[in-house]
Protein backbone atom coordinates (compact mmCIF):
# COMPACT_ATOMS: atom_id res chain seq x y z
CA UNK A 1 0.00 0.00 0.00
CA UNK A 2 1.57 3.23 -0.94
CA UNK A 3 1.97 6.00 1.97
CA UNK A 4 2.33 9.31 2.57
CA UNK A 5 5.80 10.18 4.69
CA UNK A 6 5.38 12.82 7.18
CA UNK A 7 8.25 14.25 9.53
CA UNK A 8 7.30 16.72 12.32
CA UNK A 9 10.04 19.19 12.54
CA UNK A 10 10.20 20.45 16.35
CA UNK A 11 7.68 23.13 15.78
CA UNK A 12 5.04 20.93 14.81
CA UNK A 13 6.09 18.01 17.16
CA UNK A 14 2.91 19.11 19.79
CA UNK A 15 0.19 19.33 16.54
CA UNK A 16 -1.81 15.95 15.51
CA UNK A 17 -1.05 14.49 11.84
CA UNK A 18 -2.65 15.66 9.17
CA UNK A 19 -5.49 12.98 9.04
CA UNK A 20 -8.65 12.75 6.76
CA UNK A 21 -11.81 14.42 8.96
CA UNK A 22 -13.97 12.17 7.45
CA UNK A 23 -13.97 8.68 6.34
CA UNK A 24 -14.35 9.79 2.57
CA UNK A 25 -13.12 13.07 2.97
CA UNK A 26 -10.92 13.70 -0.38
CA UNK A 27 -8.63 16.61 1.66
CA UNK A 28 -6.11 16.11 5.27
CA UNK A 29 -6.70 19.56 6.88
CA UNK A 30 -2.96 21.27 7.79
CA UNK A 31 -2.71 23.06 10.54
CA UNK A 32 -0.76 26.03 11.36
CA UNK A 33 3.03 25.85 12.95
CA UNK A 34 3.42 29.54 14.94
CA UNK A 35 5.38 30.36 17.25
CA UNK A 36 3.13 33.14 17.97
CA UNK A 37 -0.48 33.85 16.76
CA UNK A 38 -0.42 35.80 13.78
CA UNK A 39 -2.70 38.22 11.99
CA UNK A 40 -3.08 38.44 8.28
CA UNK A 41 -4.29 42.08 7.76
CA UNK A 42 -7.08 42.65 5.15
CA UNK A 43 -5.77 42.48 1.51
CA UNK A 44 -2.31 41.00 2.98
CA UNK A 45 -0.66 37.46 1.92
CA UNK A 46 1.64 35.44 4.73
CA UNK A 47 3.22 32.19 4.32
CA UNK A 48 1.72 29.85 6.94
CA UNK A 49 4.29 27.19 7.99
CA UNK A 50 2.77 23.24 8.46
CA UNK A 51 6.01 22.36 10.51
CA UNK A 52 6.11 19.45 8.19
CA UNK A 53 7.91 17.68 5.74
CA UNK A 54 6.83 15.15 3.29
CA UNK A 55 7.76 12.50 0.68
CA UNK A 56 4.62 11.21 -1.66
CA UNK A 57 4.92 8.42 -3.43
CA UNK A 58 6.75 8.70 -6.94
CA UNK A 59 3.41 9.44 -9.38
CA UNK A 60 1.57 11.87 -7.00
CA UNK A 61 1.18 15.17 -6.15
CA UNK A 62 -0.82 16.93 -3.03
CA UNK A 63 -2.72 20.00 -3.77
CA UNK A 64 -2.70 22.60 -0.93
CA UNK A 65 -6.46 24.25 -1.05
CA UNK A 66 -8.43 26.76 0.77
CA UNK A 67 -10.95 25.24 3.46
CA UNK A 68 -14.59 26.47 2.32
CA UNK A 69 -15.66 27.75 5.68
CA UNK A 70 -12.66 30.32 6.41
CA UNK A 71 -13.48 31.49 2.56
CA UNK A 72 -17.53 31.83 3.92
CA UNK A 73 -17.16 33.13 7.25
CA UNK A 74 -13.41 35.05 7.13
CA UNK A 75 -12.35 35.63 3.04
CA UNK A 76 -9.23 33.51 3.64
CA UNK A 77 -8.11 31.43 0.70
CA UNK A 78 -4.47 30.15 -0.53
CA UNK A 79 -3.13 33.29 -2.87
CA UNK A 80 -1.80 30.01 -5.14
CA UNK A 81 -4.38 27.52 -4.77
CA UNK A 82 -4.22 24.61 -5.83
CA UNK A 83 -0.73 25.30 -4.53
CA UNK A 84 1.62 21.92 -5.77
CA UNK A 85 3.73 20.09 -3.27
CA UNK A 86 6.52 17.74 -6.15
CA UNK A 87 6.59 14.43 -4.53
CA UNK A 88 10.25 15.40 -4.62
CA UNK A 89 9.96 18.07 -2.54
CA UNK A 90 11.25 17.74 1.20
CA UNK A 91 11.41 21.40 2.30
CA UNK A 92 8.77 22.58 4.51
CA UNK A 93 5.15 22.20 3.84
CA UNK A 94 3.81 25.95 3.65
CA UNK A 95 0.39 27.92 2.95
CA UNK A 96 0.75 31.02 1.60
CA UNK A 97 -3.02 32.49 2.84
CA UNK A 98 -4.28 35.71 1.94
CA UNK A 99 -7.02 37.61 3.67
CA UNK A 100 -9.93 39.04 1.03
CA UNK A 101 -11.88 39.46 3.79
CA UNK A 102 -12.54 43.07 5.81
CA UNK A 103 -11.50 42.30 8.72
CA UNK A 104 -8.05 40.98 10.31
CA UNK A 105 -7.40 37.17 10.61
CA UNK A 106 -5.83 35.59 13.39
CA UNK A 107 -3.75 32.67 13.12
CA UNK A 108 -3.39 30.87 16.30
CA UNK A 109 -0.65 27.51 16.35
CA UNK A 110 -2.50 24.15 15.65
CA UNK A 111 -5.66 26.09 13.58
CA UNK A 112 -6.21 23.61 10.63
CA UNK A 113 -5.84 26.50 7.74
CA UNK A 114 -6.11 24.55 4.45
CA UNK A 115 -6.08 21.04 3.53
CA UNK A 116 -3.92 18.59 1.37
CA UNK A 117 -5.57 16.54 -1.66
CA UNK A 118 -3.01 14.03 -2.96
CA UNK A 119 -3.71 13.14 -6.57
CA UNK A 120 -2.11 10.99 -9.03
CA UNK A 121 0.07 13.42 -11.70
CA UNK A 122 0.55 12.40 -15.77
CA UNK A 123 4.14 13.07 -17.07
CA UNK A 124 4.19 13.46 -20.84
CA UNK A 125 7.08 13.56 -23.43
CA UNK A 126 6.81 17.07 -24.94
CA UNK A 127 7.45 16.84 -29.02
CA UNK A 128 8.26 20.05 -30.60
CA UNK A 129 5.74 20.16 -34.32
CA UNK A 130 5.29 22.65 -37.17
CA UNK A 131 1.61 21.80 -37.44
CA UNK A 132 -1.85 21.01 -35.31
CA UNK A 133 -4.47 18.97 -36.62
CA UNK A 134 -7.64 20.93 -37.19
CA UNK A 135 -10.82 20.99 -34.27
CA UNK A 136 -13.92 21.96 -34.97
CA UNK A 137 -13.60 24.29 -31.69
CA UNK A 138 -10.03 25.58 -33.78
CA UNK A 139 -8.44 28.94 -31.84
CA UNK A 140 -12.32 30.02 -30.28
CA UNK A 141 -12.11 30.13 -26.49
CA UNK A 142 -12.72 32.72 -23.39
CA UNK A 143 -16.40 32.66 -24.21
CA UNK A 144 -16.77 31.50 -28.05
CA UNK A 145 -19.44 29.34 -27.27
CA UNK A 146 -21.63 32.03 -26.10
CA UNK A 147 -23.54 32.20 -22.76
CA UNK A 148 -26.82 30.44 -22.66
O1 LIG B 1 1.54 26.11 -1.49
C1 LIG B 1 2.68 25.63 -1.65
C2 LIG B 1 3.27 25.51 -2.90
C3 LIG B 1 4.54 24.97 -2.99
N1 LIG B 1 5.19 24.54 -1.88
C4 LIG B 1 6.51 23.91 -2.00
C5 LIG B 1 6.37 22.48 -2.48
C6 LIG B 1 6.68 22.54 -3.93
O2 LIG B 1 7.20 21.31 -4.40
C7 LIG B 1 7.69 23.68 -3.97
C8 LIG B 1 7.73 24.43 -5.27
O3 LIG B 1 6.45 24.91 -5.56
P1 LIG B 1 6.13 25.57 -6.99
O4 LIG B 1 6.66 24.73 -8.08
O5 LIG B 1 4.67 25.91 -6.99
O6 LIG B 1 6.90 26.96 -6.84
P2 LIG B 1 7.98 27.63 -7.80
O7 LIG B 1 7.83 29.07 -7.61
O8 LIG B 1 7.86 27.07 -9.20
O9 LIG B 1 9.31 27.17 -7.09
P3 LIG B 1 10.42 26.11 -7.61
O10 LIG B 1 11.25 26.88 -8.58
O11 LIG B 1 11.14 25.72 -6.36
O12 LIG B 1 9.70 24.95 -8.24
O13 LIG B 1 7.29 24.59 -2.95
C9 LIG B 1 4.60 24.65 -0.64
O14 LIG B 1 5.16 24.26 0.39
N2 LIG B 1 3.36 25.19 -0.56
MG1 LIG C 1 8.09 24.99 -9.64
Amino acid sequence: MKKVLIKKLDHAKDLPLPNYETVAAAGMDLRAAVDAAVTIKPGERKMIPTGLQMALPEGYEAQVRPRSGLAIRNGITMLNTPGTIDADYRGELKVIAINLGEEDFVVNHGDRIAQMVIAPVTQFPVVEVDDLDETDRGEGGFGSTGVK
